[in-house]
């Protein structure tokens, strides 16, 4: 699938030590899955998770979803064999969790090559320092690690998420100067539909391209609320022919439902229904 257009509303983390999870997923409609082998894989099973996510890597079976590996930090004493192990799997990228800067980035290439690099952004020199992360040549991705952040900032959790409003943003703003691709984190009370679905509203308001999520009962919430709206849809293509017909006539500007449509409008609409195309493909 077409990077630039590939989506990511729903980004699984499934732990690489979990082989009916690692199974299941092959089944469930995520736009991406991540291979966990850092924080939901314990210490003693992480030399036999990366064993068993090889072999399910090898088996495939898991479509068009995009598949990306979360490796142990390099700073870790598991970190550096898993890249090695790991960097011939059938991936599409690799994830590297708690990146503070592009050197932390630069000494995974070094082990991977020219492979897409996902980062978790997800400390404060990570945040600060957001900008030349996504001007790495071989960063793809940024992945919101939520909890991490809270527990580095020492904020509390609240519904509004006022206390890591300006990390997202960073993160977002860095993002889209590099093209890069950027996911929100995770919800914890992965039962709690309701709570899901406010906080994906706001993680599309804000302008992420979608949500990580820790179990497949979030896969359907997530999907919607990033997903352009059939409104949107229909928008965008009355815009596109408004647009359209003010240049065969050269007459005016356009207006649709009352609003001005200039170019910048019509550049909108054509990725919101190129979105709409790719989330087609994927079903
Ligand atoms: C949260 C869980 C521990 C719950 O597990 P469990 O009680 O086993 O769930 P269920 O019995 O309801 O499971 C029903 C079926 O679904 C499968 N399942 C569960 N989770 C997943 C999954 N993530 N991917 C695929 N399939 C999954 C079960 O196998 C059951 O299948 P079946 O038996 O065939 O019906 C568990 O969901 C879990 O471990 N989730 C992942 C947790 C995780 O990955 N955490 C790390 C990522 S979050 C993070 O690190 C944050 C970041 O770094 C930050 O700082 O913010
Ligand atoms: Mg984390």
């Amino acid at each position: 699938m077409d990077a630039s257009t590939r989506p990511y509303r729903s980004v699984l983390y499934i732990p690489g030590s979990k082989e009916r999870a690692l199974d299941k997923a092959r089944g469930l409609p995520v736009d991406a899955i991540i291979f966990d082998l850092e924080d939901a894989v314990t210490p003693d099973a992480k030399p036999a998770a990366r064993e068993t996510l090889k072999a399910a890597l090898d088996q495939g079976g898991y479509g068009e979803k995009a598949r990306i590996i979360r490796i142990n930090g390099l700073d870790t004493e598991w970190g550096a064999e898993d890249a090695t192990l790991l960097k011939d799997a059938d991936a599409d990228a690799f994830l590297l969790p708690k990146v503070n800067s592009a050197a932390d980035v630069q000494a995974l290439v070094d082990i991977l090559g020219d492979k897409p690099v996902w980062c978790m952004i997800e400390t404060p020199r990570g945040v600060f320092n957001a900008l030349e992360i996504a001007a790495h040549p071989s960063v793809a991705g940024f992945v919101a690690g939520t909890n991490d952040l809270a527990k580095e900032l020492g904020c509390r959790s609240r519904e509004d998420r006022l206390p890591m409003m300006f990390a997202l943003q960073q993160m977002l703003l860095a993002a889209r100067a590099h093209g890069v691709v950027v996911v929100d984190g995770v919800y914890n009370q992965y039962l709690d539909e309701a709570g899901l679905k406010a906080e994906c509203e706001q993680g599309r308001d804000l302008g992420f391209d979608g949500k990580t999520l820790i179990h497949p009962a979030q896969v359907d919430i997530a999907n919607a609320a990033f997903a352009p709206t059939e409104a949107e849809i229909d928008l965008a293509r009355r815009q596109i022919e408004a647009h359209e017909e003010i240049e065969r006539t050269g007459q005016g500007v356009a207006v649709v439902d009352g609003k001005i449509v200039e170019n910048l409008h019509v550049e909108t609409a054509k990725k919101t229904l190129a979105r709409a195309e790719a989330i087609a493909r994927m079903a």
